[in-house]
């Protein structure tokens, strides 16, 4: 059973008030793009992981675990737990989303994983788990899960985990600029935090930018490249200084649009066509200001049995 399952970035992430629970209620305009990891499971004695990079891909497989931390290796243990079965599965991921890269790659494979799975062990005549309670269960391991496995164009409310697909038209071009090491996801958000207490910064609740709808449902991509935010962005900045340049970069060599993808490090770059995606990744790749540059295209399905 192998799963392909996309990358996202987020078109609007507005951080809104810590929460009680540590987290933080946000207006999170997920997008899939076409950056996939592959998790294949089959049937084996306990549950074992192995990573290997996709052909061609720069990914830091080293920095996955291949223990039962590993997101994939958790959610197989949960799919077991809840249809009372053995976890006894060998998972393989072959991975193209970066590491740490704020693409949501962890929580892709979880998604992959959840769905191989489900199907490798739930009754082939009446599945018991549908697609709501895998959405459960995505939710439990992680804010970005339950969009990796509905994909399209959403926007999440809550943490992020509760889904509304959006009104999109057309394809949008995008190019990504990965770089060199993670960002840990906790820590941009606590950095976030700390530059609004120590700017004195009031937090709006936060709400779903009408320009960033009007854009996707008219598939304008100029009006989408001006209304991208991302509210993560000064503390990702902060941590790591040097992705302003390759922000400043982008633009400079002609994106319609630039942001830092949900907590970074990885920057995406919106181009106007195939063509003009092709021209800036291509001029990118020649000035050093990333480890790697990636061409994807959005909105593509989530995870998807192939
Ligand atoms: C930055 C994003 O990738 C944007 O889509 C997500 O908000 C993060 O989603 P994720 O990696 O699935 O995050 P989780 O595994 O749920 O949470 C990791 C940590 O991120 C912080 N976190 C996450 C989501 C959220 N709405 N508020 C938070 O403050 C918390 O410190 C939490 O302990
Ligand atoms: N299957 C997995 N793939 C990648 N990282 C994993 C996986 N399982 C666990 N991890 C751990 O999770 C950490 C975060 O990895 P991930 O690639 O999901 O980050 P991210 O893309 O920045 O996440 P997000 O965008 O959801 O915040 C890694 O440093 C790694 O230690």
């Amino acid at each position: 059973m192998t799963v392909r399952v996309p990358a996202k970035v987020n078109l609007q992430l507005s951080v809104g008030p810590i929460r009680d629970d540590g987290y933080h209620d946000l207006v999170n305009v997920f997008h899939a793009v076409s950056l996939f990891d592959e998790v294949t499971a089959e049937p084996s004695t306990g549950v074992e992981v192995a990573v290997e990079a996709a052909p061609g891909s720069e990914v830091a497989v080293e920095d996955v675990p291949t223990d039962g931390s590993n997101l994939a290796a958790r959610a197989a243990r949960l799919v077991a737990t809840r249809l009372g079965v053995e976890p006894a599965v060998s998972l393989r991921i072959r991975k193209a989303i970066p590491v740490a890269g704020g693409m949501a790659g962890g929580s892709a494979d979880a998604a992959a994983a959840l769905l191989a799975c489900a199907r490798l062990w739930d009754s082939a005549d009446e599945p018991v788990l549908s697609k709501d309670d895998l959405l459960e269960l995505g939710a439990e391991l992680g804010s970005d899960v339950p969009f990796a496995l509905l994909g399209g164009t959403a926007i999440g409310l809550g943490r992020g985990e509760r889904l509304t697909p959006a009104l999109t038209r057309g394809v949008f071009h995008w190019v990504f600029a990965t770089a060199d090491g993670g960002l840990s996801t906790p820590a941009v958000y606590a950095e976030c935090d700390r530059l609004r207490e120590a700017h004195g910064e009031k937090v709006a609740w936060p709400e779903v930018s009408e320009e960033l709808m009007t854009a996707l449902a008219t598939g304008d991509s100029k009006a989408l490249g001006a209304a991208l935010h991302n509210d993560l962005q000064p503390a990702a900045l902060m941590l790591r200084s040097p992705l302003r340049r390759t922000l400043t970069t982008g633009m400079d060599l002609g994106a319609i649009g630039a942001l830092v993808s949900g907590s970074g490090p990885t920057c995406a770059f919106l181009a106007d066509s195939e063509e003009h995606a092709a021209e800036l990744a291509a001029a990118l790749s020649g000035v050093g200001v990333a480890k790697s540059v990636v061409r994807a295209s959005g909105a593509v399905p989530g995870a998807t049995i192939i």
